[in-house]
């Protein structure tokens, strides 16, 4: 059968229309133009005659990409003989060449390694470890780098094993079976990726494959682009495509450790110990009820004195303030670019770690205190006084744009999540500049009862295993009630489901990032929202810290405190007291407990 392009003069039976058409294709996966291939071909069968075939299939198509890419230059009238090497061709064309380094590949093989799951969670030192059991759980560790493989290796390998049959070789998307999971699909592919850089290394010290010179190098240097590219292209559909099946585990959790919860994808990086992976956890974007507590954010329990219906747009440019201002004094406490009024900066920086308390009338009123001891509670040891701020929600006029409307519009900074080299695990850092005033994130979790919440560490402890939680009381508006039912007495817990504020360590007194008190949907104020806004400038690349306000000395509490490696000038839990390096048992009260 005569081939399409007149090389039946050449090309007799079938078998030889399907080499034409296998040259062909690996002339096309090189950007070679078809013309030019046929003529080509058609010159060498004059040359080599019945042996030609014999000649391109053993030597990987080699000979006909030469000869294809010496007309080519001859038709371009700049002929010319180059024997360089792979780093020759780098050099010739600059360092701004586009040539797929053995780095760029390495890096090609972690964003595509599957997520392990479990297997790989790694524990801090000195770090609260709660997710080992959890079942999303574990990020996958990137696979090691292979050392010592130039880019030429990785070129040379690529040309000597796949230009003959670069689709099956490539792990193209076409090629995969639809059937297989798509998990398996990527894993099978890094597999062979990895498989052709071994085999790479052994070439590299064996016979040589092939002479190095720059139209070769050329050569692979496209064949290289081209795996590149279709693993990227297969990487990127096979993710889509579980993501579409609604299996959000697959997302490489180093790229987004929200899973695409958040406007802007937080990143986790470890620039010191390639080991360390973060615990795992269920990301969230907004807190939910565990099981017991009691939040009331029905509709008919707003009442008009709570929202402003009548409003437009944005409440912030009105003539008078709405009655969503009331709370904070008549005035917003937002400002017009979204910031956090310096007022309120100035009140919560001046309180620092001393809010005025409020104390429950004896142990038995006391939500903390009562379900330790229900016999014999202890005395109440103080709850802080908080001003809060109330933003429009569901039953007000204005937009969803409207100024007083900022933390439920969720996180809007760039940040990522990174290791501390100080020794306090995982951290927060911004990506970008923030003014003071700036809202970053709120502390977002498990919304438990005091009493689940006990319970749970009771729990916890008895298993010994060094798990600890993360909660956050809610203790804000506790003084303006005196008998508070205990589904009402709640607090925070981002241990097995949180957002990013889980990784916000602890800086005592000169922390960068304040919390305050925001009423969203729930005016009685025994579920708020906790957000934190940043109290001066802070640069790209910072760290963000917050004043847990713990008391390094609390001798009661069940947990001791952490070794405080904050490096402030006025820290207070450098060196815990032996006492309480030594006690296991009794109780205390925190403002906010971030357990150790
Ligand atoms: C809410 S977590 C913060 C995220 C944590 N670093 C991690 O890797 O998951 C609180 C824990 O972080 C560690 N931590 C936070 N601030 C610290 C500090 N200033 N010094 C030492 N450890 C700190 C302590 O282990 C503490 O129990």
């Amino acid at each position: 059968m005569a081939s399409a392009d007149g090389l039946a003069t050449t090309t007799q039976d079938d078998e030889d229309d399907e080499r034409t058409k296998n040259a062909h294709y690996a002339m096309a996966t090189l950007g070679l133009p078809k013309p030019l291939v046929t003529r080509t071909l058609k010159k060498l069968s004059k040359v080599y005659g019945n042996d030609l075939w014999e000649l391109l299939e053993n030597g990987n198509y080699e000979l006909l990409a030469d000869q294809v890419f010496e007309n080519q230059e001859k038709m371009q009238g700049r002929a010319r003989i180059v024997t360089s090497s792979a780093s020759d061709v780098q050099e010739e064309e600059g360092p701004s060449s586009n040539v797929q380094s053995d780095k760029e590949l390495g890096h090609l093989e972690s964003s595509v390694q599957p997520p392990l799951l479990g297997e790989n969670s790694v524990k801090h030192p000195g770090v609260p470890q709660t997710h080992g059991s959890l079942p999303l759980a574990a990020i996958g560790e990137a696979p090691p780098k292979q050392s010592g493989v130039s880019a030429g290796k990785v070129f040379r390998k690529l040309v000597a094993s796949d230009v003959s049959c670069p689709k099956k070789q490539l792990g193209s998307s076409t090629t995969l079976k639809k059937e297989k999971p798509v998990k398996r699909q990527l894993e099978s592919m890094v597999a062979d990726l990895r498989a052709q850089k071994e085999k790479l290394v052994k070439t590299e010290h064996g016979p040589t494959v092939m002479q190095p010179h720059t139209q070769k190098e050329k050569l692979v240097k496209r064949q290289v682009e081209t795996v590149v590219t279709e693993l990227h292209a297969t990487a990127e559909e096979l993710q889509q495509k579980q993501w579409d099946q609604g299996n959000g585990q697959f997302l490489d959790i180093s790229l987004d450790l929200s899973r695409g919860n958040e406007a802007y994808p937080i990143r986790v990086v470890n620039e010191s110990n390639s080991k360390s992976l973060p615990p795992s956890f269920f990301y969230i974007s907004k807190s939910e009820v565990h099981q017991d507590a009691h939040v009331n954010s029905s509709l008919t329990r707003i009442g008009d004195d709570h929202c402003c219906p009548s409003c437009k747009d944005n409440c912030l440019t009105a003539d008078f303030p709405c009655a969503c201002a009331r709370e904070t004094g008549g005035e917003f406490a937002y400002t017009h670019d979204g910031c956090l009024a310096d007022r309120y900066l100035a009140k919560v920086y001046k309180a620092g770690t001393s809010y005025r308390k409020h104390f429950c009338e004896s142990g038995y009123h006391c939500p903390e205190e009562r379900h330790k001891n229900e016999e014999n509670p202890s005395k109440c040891k103080g709850h802080p006084v908080r001003d809060f701020i109330k933003e429009c929600w569901i039953k007000c006029g204005c937009s969803k744009f409207c100024g007083n409307r900022v933390v439920q519009r969720g996180i809007s900074r760039h940040l990522e999540v990174f290791w501390t080299s100080e020794g306090k695990g995982w951290g927060i850092r911004t990506l970008e500049d923030l003014p003071a005033g700036a809202f970053v994130f709120e502390y977002v979790g498990e919304i438990l009862t005091n009493n689940e919440m006990y319970e749970r560490n009771l729990a916890l402890q008895k298993k010994g295993n060094g798990v600890h939680t993360y909660p956050v009381l809610l203790d804000g508006d506790w003084g303006s009630e005196a008998n508070l039912k205990d589904e009402e007495a709640l607090c925070l817990d981002a241990t097995y489901f949180g957002n990013v504020a889980r990784f916000l360590n602890h800086r005592c007194h000169d922390a960068n990032m304040i919390d305050m008190p925001v009423e969203i949907e729930s005016p009685d104020h025994h579920y708020y929202h906790v957000a934190f806004f940043t109290n001066r400038v802070v640069k790209a690349m910072e760290e963000l810290t917050w004043d847990y306000n713990i008391d390094f000395e609390d001798v009661d509490h069940p947990i001791p405190a952490f070794t405080c490696l904050c490096a402030s000038q006025f820290c207070r839990g450098r060196k815990p007291s032996r006492e309480l390096q030594c006690r296991s048992e009794g109780n205390g009260t925190k403002r906010r407990e971030m357990l150790q």
